[in-house]
Parts: structure tokens; sequence; C-alpha cells
């Protein structure tokens, strides 16, 4: 192969844009403590920096990375995932490849100085949030980009530290370890490491198992980097996708489905990619995370059947949402916390003492303004359970209002409810979430900060938090108060909804509490051991109405 490179004049030399220099290593920015979150909210930054012309600065990503000539990975997979999640994405080429759903035919490096002279470029005029760096095929050029983040610091460094494509072929010379280990790590905020990647890092160790993911994230940290997301993708006898994220103190497994298809090229460029859009939009690192999961797994899942190139691993489609809005598939349209503000949970013992059918005590919870429906059937047969589920979905969808079923996962699948409600008891969320996919809703039951985190942690997308009040229609329920309320919701991002002996002469004080994600409250008896169900959820929700509007205007 020829090298041809073009050689071009010399940039003239800008100040470096004046960012302040601190943190962990020395080197980026917005890190109040080594331990401390380590995004600062955009929104400040954004109004210092537009100066109240109504200017706004877009969250930008440069990736540091190299060309892949059929565009499933590299560069083109980074420009890709950044534009699906709404982030502007700058790139440094630090190789061109020939490469197809065959293998990879040939890597043509571009020289070191050159690497240098594209990061001054895009560093020196624009304001990079997030560096994230792919393929980076020589020393020269870690210890080039290196130096140019001293010079230009910004606000995170994500490392995927590439060395093996996926069809086998080396990316980068075997002494780049060496680069990574000695500088790069110790700046790096995360570093994405594959299997085999961690077990290269760590000279060549076995990891067979999640414990042996879980000590090479700790040896990989050791190293430097803030965080470290060890991918179990290729764990052996494995169904789901289990990935290790350690946080420098606890390894956390974080569970996906692992999706059948050869269209699986570029998933780490894709994966580290959208882990730096979601910082350059703000998320702390796990959540972060877990998005990037989510992203790279609804991707997967909308491409796995189409067919691009004739060899054994294809591209996927980044751009699914664009379509998924027009074909209502993909992933699942957005879960809309503000559906929880008055929340009816049905009780048959309930009504059965006042002689209803629990589709009639539906409609009327309706009427009176619930916005989302929870079967709880403790004692019905199954088949009677699907039957009314079935019935209740109908009236649900024509009202435009979301149907859950408590605990059953399987008749919320019979009857493809909207989701399922979960205890500390019932089938664990991650594994409903297995079940039901990414576009169901689930909500799961915490009464401590710490079942609030593993909720999130196993994609719930709400926390109902109780009981609030004592109660008589759960036995032996744990009365946590509105202190333990305000607990969960001041350690959670989910949104909550408050549960246990709410009703209409309480519930202001519950709303009180001012947590911004506790989105209304869940009832039972004060609807539906009542004699008129539709009058009792209207005093509900005007007071919940007048509580929060009261909320806006002490804001
Ligand atoms: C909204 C909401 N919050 C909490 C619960 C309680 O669920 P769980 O702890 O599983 O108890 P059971 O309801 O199954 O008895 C709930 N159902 N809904
Ligand atoms: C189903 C349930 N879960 C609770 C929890 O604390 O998680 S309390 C509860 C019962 C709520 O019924 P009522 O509105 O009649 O008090
Ligand atoms: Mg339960």
């Amino acid at each position: 192969m020829a090298a041809v490179f073009l050689t071009l004049p010399s940039s003239p030399i800008f100040p470096p844009t004046a960012r302040v220099h601190a943190g962990r290593r020395g080197v980026f920015v917005a890190r109040a403590s080594a331990r401390a979150p380590m995004i600062a909210p955009m929104s400040e930054a954004m109004d210092a920096e537009n100066g109240g012309r109504g200017q706004r600065n877009m969250p930008h990503v440069l990736t540091v990375a190299g060309s892949d000539s059929g565009a499933g990975a590299g560069v083109q997979a980074d420009i890709k995932a950044c534009g699906a999640l709404g982030v502007y994405c700058s790139s440094v080429i630090t190789a061109v490849t020939a490469q197809n759903t065959v293998g990879v035919q040939g890597v043509h490096p571009v020289p070191e100085e050159f690497v240098a002279e594209q990061l001054r470029s895009v560093l020196s005029d624009m304001e990079v949030d997030i560096v994230k760096t792919g393929m980076l095929p020589s020393v020269g050029v870690v210890k080039v980009l290196c130096d140019s983040l001293k010079e230009f610091p910004v606000r995170a460094l994500v490392v995927d530290p590439v060395m093996v494509s996926t069809s086998g072929d080396m990316l980068s010379e075997p002494s780049n370890l060496a680069g990574y280990r000695n500088e790069l790590f110790a700046m790096a905020d995360i570093v994405t490491p594959n299997l085999k990647e961690a077990s290269a890092l760590l000279g060549g160790v076995s990891l067979r198992t999640v414990a042996d993911m879980c000590s090479a994230a700790k040896s990989i940290h050791n190293l430097g980097p803030r965080y470290v997301l060890v991918k179990g993708g290729d764990l052996p006898d494995s169904s789901d996708a289990i990935d290790i994220f350690f946080d420098g103190e606890e390894c956390h497994e974080l569970y996906g489905s692992r999706i059948k298809t050869r269209n699986t090229h570029g998933t780490g460029c894709t994966l580290a990619s959208c882990i730096a859009a979601e910082l350059a939009k703000g998320s702390p690192m796990l959540h972060a995370v877990q998005t990037a999961k989510a992203f790279v797994e609804s991707a997967l899942n909308y491409s796995k059947d189409i067919v691009i190139g004739n060899g054994p691993q294809g591209p996927f489609d980044h751009l699914f949402r664009l379509k998924s809005q027009n074909d209502n598939v993909g992933l699942k349209p957005q879960f809309d916390a503000n559906d929880l503000f008055l929340y009816a949970v049905t009780d048959s013992g309930m009504n059965n003492k006042w002689d209803r059918s629990i589709t009639d005590a539906v409609k009327a919870s309706i009427e009176g303004g619930a916005t989302i429906i929870q079967l709880r059937e403790k004692d019905a047969e199954t088949r009677n359970f699907v039957e009314a589920a079935m019935a209740c979905m109908e009236i649900c969808r024509s009202h435009g209002v979301p149907l859950l079923i408590n605990d059953r996962v399987d008749v919320a699948l019979a009857c493809d409810a909207d989701g399922v409600h979960v205890g500390q008891s019932d089938m664990p969320a991650r594994v409903v979430r297995k079940l039901l996919g990414p576009r169901k809703i689930i909500g799961v039951s915490c009464k401590t900060p710490a079942q609030a985190e593993q909720a999130w942690i196993d994609g719930a997308d709400y926390i109902g938090c109780g009981g609030v009040f004592p109660t008589t229609t759960k036995e032996n329920n744990l009365t946590i108060g509105l202190d333990g309320l305000k607990a969960v919701c001041l350690a959670s991002k989910l949104p909550v909804v408050a549960i246990g002996g709410i009703g209409p002469g309480n519930a202001h004080s519950v709303m009180k509490i001012g947590a911004p994600n506790l989105k209304g409250v869940a009832a039972v008896s004060s609807l539906f051991d009542r004699a008129c169900i539709v009058s009792e959820a209207q005093r509900l929700r005007s007071v919940l109405m007048d509580a929060s509007s009261r909320a806006r205007l002490s804001v």
C-alpha cells in the first residue's frame, strides 16, 4: 500500500481556550472532589457562556479514532451515535482503514504530526465537552493526544481501548499498551475494554466469569481511570449481556439482553460514543453508561434482520429512532412520569365488598381523573385475571391511560399491558425488563435509598414508595413516613409515586415534601373502598392539583 499524505500548511497557533485545570489528575474541569458527581449541570455553563444572547452551545463530543470505510464502526459509528442522541460530534482521524463486513483489508495510519494538527484545529476553535477515543494506532498518537488534552482541557475523557477489530485484525501496535497504561488512563474518566482488551491490558489474564471481570475492573482502575466498564459480551455461557461497572468502590453488574444478530460490528465504538454523548448532555457517569447500553440494545434489536454486506459481521442502524418515530417500532415511547399523578390501584376484595366488576371500577376511576391504573388482583385465578386484564386494557387504551399489572409478568404479556409493578420479593426488575423488553413500563416498590439505586440499575421506569402512612390494605407493611419518602426521592433520579394510607385528607402533606421527582400518589382504599369511586377520585385529584399549583407558585 502506498501512503499518500496531504501535508497542509500549519494552522495559526490559537491560544488555548480559558478552561480550568483541576481534578484528580490535574487535567480536567468541573470536579469539586475526586468522588463528587463528575459532570456539572450544563445549564449554568451554557447560561454563562451565551451571555444572555439567546444562543446556546450544543453538547459536543470529539472523537479521536480511525475511519471505517464500511461505516459500521470507527469515526463513522461515533458520529452517527452522537447524532442519534442529539449531540454534535467532531472528528480527528488517526488512521484510515479499508474494511467491510468480511474484515480489515488495510490500515493507513495518519502521521502523528497530522493527528496533532487536527486536534489543534478542533480544540482551539470549538467548545468540546467530551473527548472519546477509539483506534489509536501508535504510542506516538497516544502521546500527541495526551499533550493536546493538557493544552486544551475538556470536561471528560472516554477511552475505548480499541486493539483488535471484531474480525480479529490488529488495530494498534502491541507497544501501545504501555501508552495506554502509562499516560492515557491516568487522564481518563472512563475506560471501556471488552474481555479481550481487559485481558491484554492486564498481561493476558483469563477472564471467564463475572467475578473475573470485577477483579479486572479493579486492576484497570488502579491504572488511573476514574471509572471502568468491562464489557462482558463475549462471556462464555451467558444468556445476558453482562457488563461490570466499577466506580472505584463498588462493582455494579449491569444486565442487558443479548440480541441474536450478525449485525454487531461497531457496538463497542457506539457504546463509548453514547457514553460520551450522554456525559456531554450533563448526565452522571452511571446514568450515561445505562443510557448507552439501552441505546445499543435497542439499535441492535431494531437492526437484527437488516442485510448490509456479505461478510459474517454486519453493521447496525444507529438512526433507527428517526424511522421508529414513523414506524412506531424501536425504542419504547418515552414513559411520561406525569402519568403517576393520580395512580389508582384496584383491589378485588373491595370490588366484591361493593359488588362491582373490575371493569366498572377501572372506568369509574378514569372518569374521576385517574392518570394510570394498576390491577392488583392478589387472589384471582389466572384465567379470570387475564380475561379481566384484557377487558381493562381496552378501556384504558380507549382513554389513553396506561394500565400496569401488579406482580404478574405473565398476565401483562398475555394482555399486552403497558407494564408491570413489582416489589422487593417479586421477580427482580432486571428480569422483568428482559422479559418485557425496552418498551414497557416497569415500577418497583422501594422503601430505602439502596433499593431505589438498585431499581434504577435494573432499568425501572419509576419507584412506588411507601408505606407513607399506615395502611390496612397491605398486611404487615412497614410505614416509612414522610421522611422515608423524602429520603428515597432525594436518593434517586427516577420519578416516584407515594403509596400507603393516602387519600384526599393527607395527599397535600405528601406532595408538600417538595421533591421534584415526586410525581403523584397511589391509592387503593381511598378510591375503591368507597361508595362512589368517581367522586373520591375527583376529590383526590383536586387536592393534588391544588398542591401542584401551590408548588409552582412558591418556586
Ligand atoms: C405504585 C405501587 N407501589 C408499591 C406497590 C407495592 O408492591 P409490592 O411491594 O410488590 O406489594 P404488592 O402490591 O405486590 O402487595 C404497588 N403495588 N404499587
Ligand atoms: C399496595 C401497597 N404497597 C404499599 C407499599 O408500601 O409499598 S402500601 C400498599 C397499600 C396501599 O393501599 P391504601 O391506599 O389503601 O393504603
Ligand atoms: Mg408485589
